[in-house]
């Protein structure tokens, strides 16, 4: 059995719902368990990004309904609580990993770079050399930097000596569009909106399923050809 974890950090639920499409897929593969682990965000409530003393109510930024979203934040930690945390033996253990983070900035949240920073050790144990990996990213806006997030959190990925896949436009037509959609060949995304309240869509749903289908298959594979022990 070859074991894919889909590895996220969400702070309003649409990574987590594009999350369980990404399992769904790795599913699809006979041979293959998936599940999706969480990275909490900071236990030092002063580092997180979501909090009330950023909410400042103003004429300016009233669409990004900034005054809401502190409570969408509390309800979507509720709802997530049943996903397990990921450990690092959880890393250890994978035979493929599939991240899934929202764009801050143009790049990965903080938190989510703190947990790539812990587990930088296994740049010289080399434990997650090898494995099969791929991206998925949500963002506000279309130009908010869904590329840019993708392709730049790639490095790090490298650097633990994970063999990175994409999305091929042959399996993806989806994204040969003049639709306000996510996806890239550099891995799925969605638009979370301006004011968080746009969902995930069925085709980028369904482009997360093929990414952890993708992943899937090629994990079981080198589950396959790895010699009997
Ligand atoms: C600190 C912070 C920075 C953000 N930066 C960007 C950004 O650079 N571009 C963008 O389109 N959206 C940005 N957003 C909006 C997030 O991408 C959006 O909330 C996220 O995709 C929703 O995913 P989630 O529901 O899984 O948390 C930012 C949000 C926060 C809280």
């Amino acid at each position: 059995m070859a074991e894919i974890v889909v590895v996220y950090y969400s702070a309003f639920g649409h990574i987590a719902k594009m999350s369980e499409a990404v399992v769904i897929g790795a599913n699809r593969i006979p041979g293959v368990q998936a599940r999706a682990l969480r990275i909490p965000d900071f236990d030092d409530e002063s580092l997180r990004p979501v909090k009330k003393e950023n909410q400042i109510i103003d004429e300016k930024v009233s669409h990004f309904k900034l005054g809401k979203r502190i409570e969408d934040y509390k309800e979507n930690e509720q709802q997530q609580s049943h996903i397990p945390l990921v450990t690092m033996e959880d890393l250890k253990n994978a035979d493929g990993i599939i991240w899934g983070f929202p764009t801050y900035l143009g790049s990965m949240p903080g938190r989510v770079k703190t947990f790539f920073d812990e587990a930088g050790q296994f740049c010289t144990t080399g434990e997650l050399e090898g494995k099969p990996t791929a991206l998925f990213t949500s963002a506000g806006s279309i130009h908010g930097g869904h590329e840019a997030t993708l392709l730049s959190s790639i490095v790090p990925l490298l650097h633990l000596g994970m063999i990175f896949m994409g999305l091929p436009y042959t399996e993806n037509p989806e994204y040969l569009t003049d639709e306000p959609i996510g996806g890239s060949s550099y891995g799925a995304s969605t638009l979370a909106g301006p004011d968080g309240e746009r969902e995930p869509v069925q085709k980028e749903l369904t482009m997360a399923a093929r990414l952890g289908e993708r992943v899937a298959r090629v994990a079981k594979a080198f589950e396959d050809s790895k010699p009997f022990e």
